[in-house]
C-alpha cells in the first residue's frame, strides 16, 4: 500500500492543503501550489531524477517557510530524510531579507546533493516565471537583480545535475549574467 505513487499523492495533497490560501505574485494570482508541483516536475521530467524523497521534498519545499508547517510535522508524516532536505532549502525567517539572501549564496555549496537538486529546480522555475511575467509591483531592475543573485546561488550548486544547470546557464546568458 505504501507505494511511491501513494506516497507522492499523500505529499501533494498535504502541500496543497498547506498552501490552499496562498497565491503567486503574478498578475493572475496563480494558486501557489502550482510552484512546488512545477519544481517537482522539473526534477523528474527535465532532471531525470526519480528519487522519491527528493520529489517529496520538492513538493514540500516552501511549506515551512511560507505556511504554519513545522519540521517536526514533516518528520512525523514523511520521515527524517524528507524533513532534512526541506530544512536545507528553508530560509531562516528570523533573519533580515538581506541576510537570508546572503545565506543562500554562502550555504549553497554545503548542501546535500538532494537539497542541491531541489534548489536548482526552484531557481529554474522562478527564473522561467520571471520571464513569463513580472510579479505585481516588481520593476525591471528588481527582476534583473533576482537573476544576478540567483546566479550567485547557482554557482554553489554546480556539478549536481547537468541538464538543470545547462538550462539555468542559458537563462543567465540571455540576461547577460555571467555564471
Ligand atoms: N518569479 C516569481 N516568484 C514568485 C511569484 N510568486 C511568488 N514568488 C516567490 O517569490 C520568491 C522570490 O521573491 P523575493 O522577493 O526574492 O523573495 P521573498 O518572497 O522572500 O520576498 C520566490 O521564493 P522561493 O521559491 O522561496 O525561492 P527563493 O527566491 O528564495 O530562492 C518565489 O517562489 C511569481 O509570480 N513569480
Ligand atoms: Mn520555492
Amino acid at each position: 500500500m505504501n507505494s511511491d505513487a501513494v506516497l507522492l499523492l499523500e505529499t501533494v495533497h498535504f502541500a496543497a492543503e498547506k498552501h490552499r490560501n496562498q497565491r503567486r505574485k503574478d498578475p493572475e494570482a496563480t494558486p501557489y501550489i502550482n510552484h512546488p508541483i512545477g519544481v517537482a516536475r522539473i526534477i523528474s521530467h527535465e532532471g531525470g531524477v526519480a528519487n522519491i524523497e527528493v520529489l517529496q521534498a520538492a513538493l514540500l519545499h516552501d511549506t515551512v517557510e511560507d505556511t504554519d508547517t513545522s519540521f517536526a510535522e514533516l518528520e512525523a508524516k514523511f520521515g527524517p530524510i524528507v524533513a532534512r532536505i526541506v530544512q536545507e532549502v528553508t530560509d531562516d525567517k528570523s533573519l533580515s531579507k538581506q541576510d537570508r539572501k546572503r545565506q543562500q549564496v554562502e550555504h549553497a555549496a554545503h548542501c546535500s546533493r538532494q537539497a542541491k537538486v531541489v534548489k536548482l529546480a526552484d531557481k529554474l522555475y522562478n527564473l522561467r516565471d520571471l520571464n513569463r511575467c513580472t510579479p505585481s509591483g516588481w520593476t525591471a531592475e528588481r527582476v534583473q537583480e533576482y537573476f544576478v543573485w540567483a546566479s550567485e546561488v547557482v554557482k554553489g550548486l554546480r556539478g549536481t545535475n547537468y541538464a538543470l544547470e545547462e538550462r539555468l546557464e542559458e537563462l543567465f546568458r540571455q540576461r547577460g549574467v555571467q555564471l
